[in-house]
């Protein structure tokens, strides 16, 4: 029985490079994102992975990440199943602003508490726990359903809702999750048991 679960957050996108809050805008991959992505497939081809469902999010970056990996897998034609619960986290206001303005204009204590604390909404967007609140349903009811029949399944999404994901997975704390940074286009794998607890947990670092 396979019952794993592949995690991958997108390639650097434009507005990363950027220093952007991109939140739920849709800027395409970089030509680093790309290749970020299209590593992450390789990466998981070497792993003898054979995917038997994708999900992605509405976001370009997540869905262009996703065919990459698939390509490199050799089934570019998966179904691929695209939500907007998978989204990244909505930044609300601060979306499309530049951190370091952003920084210059709240301060750099309440711009950390907006991206880094797991509670506070930015103006107008979600917490980590209200984006947590519609990726952890739409996992339990669409998602782990596949897992734990015994596929393969990869999700390619964004920092701040992996980072929801994994924190329900992983059972961690609000503080834990703080200190999770998620990397552009590093494959994490999960091999769940049959009452879906973890049974193994391997990132695959470049
Ligand atoms: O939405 C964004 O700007 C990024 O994907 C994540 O931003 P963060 O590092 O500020 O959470």
């Amino acid at each position: 029985m396979s019952r794993t679960l592949v995690l991958v957050r997108h390639g650097q996108s434009e507005w990363n490079l950027k220093n952007l809050f991109t939140g739920w805008r849709d800027p395409g991959l970089t030509e680093l994102g790309h290749a970020e992505a299209k590593d992450a497939g390789k990466r998981l081809k070497a792993a003898g992975i054979k995917f038997d469902i994708a999900f992605t999010s509405l976001l370009s970056r997540a869905q262009t990440t996703c065919q990459h990996i698939l390509d490199e897998v050799g089934q570019p034609d998966l179904e691929t199943i695209r939500d907007q619960a998978l989204n990244e986290r909505d930044y609300g206001e601060l979306a499309g602003l530049n951190k370091d303005d952003a920084r210059a204009k709240w301060g750099k204590e309440q711009v950390h508490i907006w991206r880094r604390s797991y509670d506070v909404p930015p103006p107008g967007g979600e917490s980590l726990r209200d984006t947590g609140a519609r990726v952890w349903p739409y996992y339990m009811h669409d998602v782990q359903p596949h897992v734990l029949r015994g596929e393969t399944v990869l999700i390619a999404a964004h920092g701040n809702s992996l980072r929801a994901l994994i924190m329900a997975l992983e059972g961690l704390s609000g503080e834990e999750i703080l200190e999770r940074e998620v990397g552009t286009g590093i494959p994490i794998i999960y091999k769940l048991n049959a009452d879906s607890t973890i049974a193994s947990k391997e990132v695959l670092q470049g």
